[in-house]
């Protein structure tokens, strides 16, 4: 007989879909079968920044649609294509086009894609996102290097490693203080600097809040004055589930718009800015993050051509 936790369980949070270890190996399975390289960069392209994905040379792509398991990109900017390849030299697979909470999934299924990078193989997670700049000193069009994250939606209980845990992927409580590597951080401002990026590159926290909706006056004031330098509507699930499972991450966003923190301000975020943002910048990100995936160096950097 059904207890009546089994039919809660059952009824009120099956819809909210958790993909098991054996789901996660599926699609992972199909995805390898069709392919013989595996990755150790896994990169997610934010709003506006799908430019990322077309650096990859020698590339098989796969549309969201036709990947078992895998939600669909439902929101401008974002392609919905996993494009595998390498760059410079290194296997990479890239996310064009990732998923947010406001587009109604789970959080459990926009954070799937990490859990299929891990058992690809990948080692190191590049994300990128599009943000409205909080820190006064921050300009638009400037890039900022995540050191630490404010998780809005996790206060609240929606963290997407809520629910049984599975040890094959990771521990029970995962410690995030080290969520953002730092030697990848000094990577970026090394490789920065050498392409002459040093004016627009700045370090700091990340808010993450569900959207759409874009922040209100008094909002972005309580964010600046929690800590936060940015805020956007992702990355910061996708950090916690792969760290959870051990891979290295780094995190950048793109200023696209000052945060509006003045009533008197007659400025007004928008999409159509963020992704004009992201075409502005697009060349020098791509030349940042290539450069540092040719510097990162991987256990198993001579498996390379062995899959
Ligand atoms: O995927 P990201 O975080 O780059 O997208 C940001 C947040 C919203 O999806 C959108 C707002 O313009 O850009
Ligand atoms: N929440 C939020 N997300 C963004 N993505 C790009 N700009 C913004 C912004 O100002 N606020």
């Amino acid at each position: 007989m059904t207890t009546l936790v089994e039919f809660l369980n059952e009824s009120l949070l099956l819809p909210l879909h958790r993909y098991s270890y054996e789901e996660c190996r599926a699609t992972a399975d199909w995805l390898l079968a069709q392919m013989n390289v595996r990755p150790l960069v896994g990169i997610v392209c934010g709003s506006g920044l799908g430019g990322l994905a077309e650096m990859l040379k020698d590339q098989v792509a796969f549309n969201y649609k036709d990947i078992p398991n895998f939600p669909q990109s439902t929101v401008h900017g974002h392609a919905g294509r996993l494009v595998f390849g390498t760059l410079k030299g290194k296997p990479c697979v890239c996310m064009q086009g990732r998923f947010h909470l406001y587009e109604g999934y789970p959080i459990q299924k926009i954070t799937l894609p990490m859990r299929i990078f891990k058992l690809l193989g990948v080692e190191t997670v590049i994300l990128t996102n599009a943000a409205g700049g909080l820190n006064q000193d921050y300009r638009v069009g400037d890039v900022m290097i995540l050191k630490d994250h404010l998780n809005m939606p996790g206060f609240a209980g929606n963290n997407p490693l809520a629910g049984p845990n599975d040890e094959r992927f990771g521990v029970r409580f995962p410690c995030m203080s080290d969520a953002y590597d730092r030697d990848l951080q000094q990577l970026a401002f090394d490789v920065g600097a050498e392409l002459g990026y040093s004016d627009f590159l700045r370090k700091g926290v990340y808010c993450v809040l569900g959207g759409p909706s874009f922040e209100t006056i008094a909002e972005c004031r309580m964010l600046h004055k929690l800590g936060a330098d940015a805020v956007g509507m992702s990355t910061v699930h996708e950090v916690i589930v792969a760290r959870h499972c051990g891979m290295r991450v780094f995190a950048l966003s793109l200023i696209t718009n000052q945060a509006v923190m003045d009533y008197e301000s007659e400025e007004k975020a928008n999409h159509e800015e963020v992704l004009e943002t992201g075409r502005l910048r697009a060349e020098q990100l791509e030349r940042l993050v290539s450069n540092m995936v040719m510097r990162i160096e991987h256990n198993s950097d001579e498996n390379i051509n062995l899959y």
